[in-house]
């Protein structure tokens, strides 16, 4: 049984969306005791470090603020980029620039510069980039930084020659100091970080990474979000750059090879540096791992080899040793979960309202919609109302066509013929995102999860906006599911299910598309599903398209139901009449019923 569904729905002291990711690892604790924690590290180790382990410990602070770079784009967004030292290298080469040129605000001002000039490069990298996935994507990213290395290393960085040394802050001027500088811009890069993590932004990422197709349909721009990775991790990096030519006084190419790129890009792949604590041993192992194998007299390139062999496997696992650290964490959290009372379904199943469809044109309309693939015709010619306000069950057997049907009106399948329209209006130049805001929301007959977050942050990106702490509680309670703050992880199938439909309506889209929510649901959890379903177009304002195998959830929902065979319409109407005719039982209730 599911130990989520028996928790207690509404343990107050970790609800709300606010506290969504509490569950979700370490990262979850409290930011200040984070802050303290940091500044009396920092303090300790300026205050009793030779000028050799402070060299390495700045070292090991610019190297975190590289590996929050990678935890940027590789960690939450999910795209491999071997690039990151090259949006640094643009960074060093901007102060350095700034430093020369004496551009007033001093280091502050440079860094900030440094990082302005990293985005830009971020986005003419980003954008042809994000047509690529993969292994495609790394090669592309890796002759950038190859292209990059190529053309500093043909020039020389500002002041190289000269000799004009970066001039740090006044505040911060000798090493002890400059120590503290770099751990403080780490420190609110953390920050900045942790709030992007609790943002949309940070869990439209998160979606982005474990499914573009669930990302789309909740509404979110892959394209945008991918460059928004691309950007925020650029800036990230050209600081980075900037703190170390701050730190060497003057750098050159060497300091940023597409080289010791890909070496970071191991060692961030390997810890996992979408954690702060990833981060935190990325940047430590980066900084002392050479000088520790040069003790006891490895040969450098070995260790490179060995980050490598732990990259690979990282990615053939799809967890990072954090990663790692961190699911075991929220088993066990998970299994704290208190034991709760079974969801609120009624014992006698309720009449099904009765609902007229409200004025205007329909929310949904297909007219002679057809999809080929190959010489297979999936959907012929069909036309569909779905009125307002109303519930409308598409049936069939396997193969009949209707998820191709869903894909196409969503978006997902953009070749076909025919119309798409939504509340009267030609939504056919529409990619699926922009279909999903425009109104039509979909779910998936395979959900996809991400595991790593928890039950509120998930309603909120399946809801595609913004949810208050007390809409989130009160969809959940509505829906018999487990408090915000629960780890997705300890949530089962069919809850994830019920989660999803209640996310999607959470969002009141006019047109909400079901692809069979009752699979994998017991009899208890079908009749309750059964109940919110009936309810969705007047609480929510939404009409529904629902898929389902399930004919009795069908009839106990739908106030019209459509028939498909082989990609035709067989039958239409009210489901007292369309499920009893004989044509319907032949092509499929014949099946289906037993
Ligand atoms: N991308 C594709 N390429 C080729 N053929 C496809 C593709 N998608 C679907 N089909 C075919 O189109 C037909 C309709 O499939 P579809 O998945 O839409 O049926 P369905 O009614 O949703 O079935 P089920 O109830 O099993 O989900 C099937 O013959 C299927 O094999």
């Amino acid at each position: 049984m599911d130990t989520a569904r028996k928790s207690r729905p509404h343990s107050r002291s970790r609800g709300g969306v606010s506290g969504v990711l509490a569950a979700a690892g370490p990262l979850g604790k409290p930011l200040p005791l984070g802050i303290v924690v940091g500044a009396i590290a920092v303090a300790v180790l300026s205050a009793v470090s030779d000028s050799s382990t402070l060299f390495n410990l700045t070292s090991a602070a610019v190297a975190v603020v590289f590996m929050q770079s990678y935890g940027l784009i590789t960690g939450r967004a999910g795209v491999i980029s071997l690039c990151q030292l090259s949006f640094a290298a643009i960074g060093a080469w901007v102060v350095g620039w700034a430093n020369t040129a004496d551009v007033p605000g001093g280091l502050y001002v440079w860094l900030l510069l440094g990082g302005l000039a990293a985005v830009v490069a971020g986005l003419l990298i980003g954008l042809p980039a994000l047509r690529l996935r993969g292994v495609n994507l790394a090669v592309a990213t890796f002759a950038f930084a190859i292209a990059l290395d190529v053309v500093f290393g043909g020039l020389n960085y500002p002041g190289q020659d000269s000799g004009d040394y970066v001039q740090r802050p006044d505040l911060f001027d000798t090493d002890q100091a400059y120590f503290v500088f770099c751990a403080i811009v780490a420190g609110l890069i953390f920050v900045g970080l942790y709030f992007l993590d609790r943002s949309r932004l940070g869990g439209a990422l998160v979606e982005i990474r474990h499914s573009e197709r669930a990302a789309a349909a909740h509404g979110i721009s892959v394209t945008r979000g991918k460059l928004a990775a691309f950007a925020l991790s650029a800036f990230v990096a050209g600081i980075g750059g900037g703190l170390m030519a701050g730190q060497l006084s003057v750098v050159s190419a060497a300091n940023f090879s597409a080289i010791a790129s890909v070496s970071m890009f191991a060692i961030a792949l390997f810890v996992g540096t979408n954690n702060a604590e990833g981060a935190i041993a990325g940047g430590l192992l980066g900084a002392f791992m050479p000088v520790i194998i040069d003790s006891i007299g490895i040969p450098q390139d070995l260790a490179a080899l060995l980050f490598g062999v732990g990259a690979v496997q990282v990615l053939r696992l799809g967890m990072s040793q954090t990663d790692l650290v961190r699911t075991q964490y929220r088993r066990k959290q998970a299994a704290k979960v208190p034991p709760i009372a079974a969801p609120p379904v009624s014992v006698f199943p309720r009449p099904k309202p009765v609902r007229q469809p409200r004025k205007g044109p329909p929310a949904l309309e297909v007219r002679n919609l057809r999809v080929q693939f190959g010489n297979l015709v999936a959907v012929d010619d069909v036309n569909l109302v779905l009125p307002r306000g109303q519930i409308v069950g598409l049936v069939g057997p396997n193969g009949a066509g209707k998820s191709t049907l869903i894909n196409t009106v969503t978006g997902f399948t953009s070749r076909y013929t025919g119309k798409v329209l939504l509340d009267g209006k030609g939504i056919d130049h529409l990619p699926a995102h922009q279909r999903a805001r425009a109104g039509v929301r979909r779910s998936f007959q395979q959900l996809r999860v991400p595991t790593s977050i928890s039950v509120g942050m998930f309603l909120q990106v399946a809801a595609g906006k913004t949810l208050t702490d007390r809409e989130t509680d009160e969809q959940l309670r509505l829906f018999g599911l487990p408090p915000a703050a629960t780890p997705m992880e300890a949530v089962d199938v069919a809850t994830r299910r019920l989660l999803e439909v209640a996310g999607l309506a959470a969002g009141r889209p006019p047109v909400l598309l079901l692809d069979e929510p009752a699979a994998g649901h017991s009899s208890d959890e079908t009749r309750l599903l059964v109940e919110r379903i009936t309810e969705i177009p007047e609480r929510f304002d939404t009409s529904l398209l629902l898929v389902e195998h399930d004919i009795e959830l069908v009839r106990a929902t739908c106030d019209q139901v459509v028939v498909l065979d082989f990609g035709r319409v067989i039958a239409s109407g009210p489901p007292a009449r369309v499920l009893s005719d004989p044509a319907v039982i032949a092509a499929y209730l014949g099946d289906a019923t037993h």
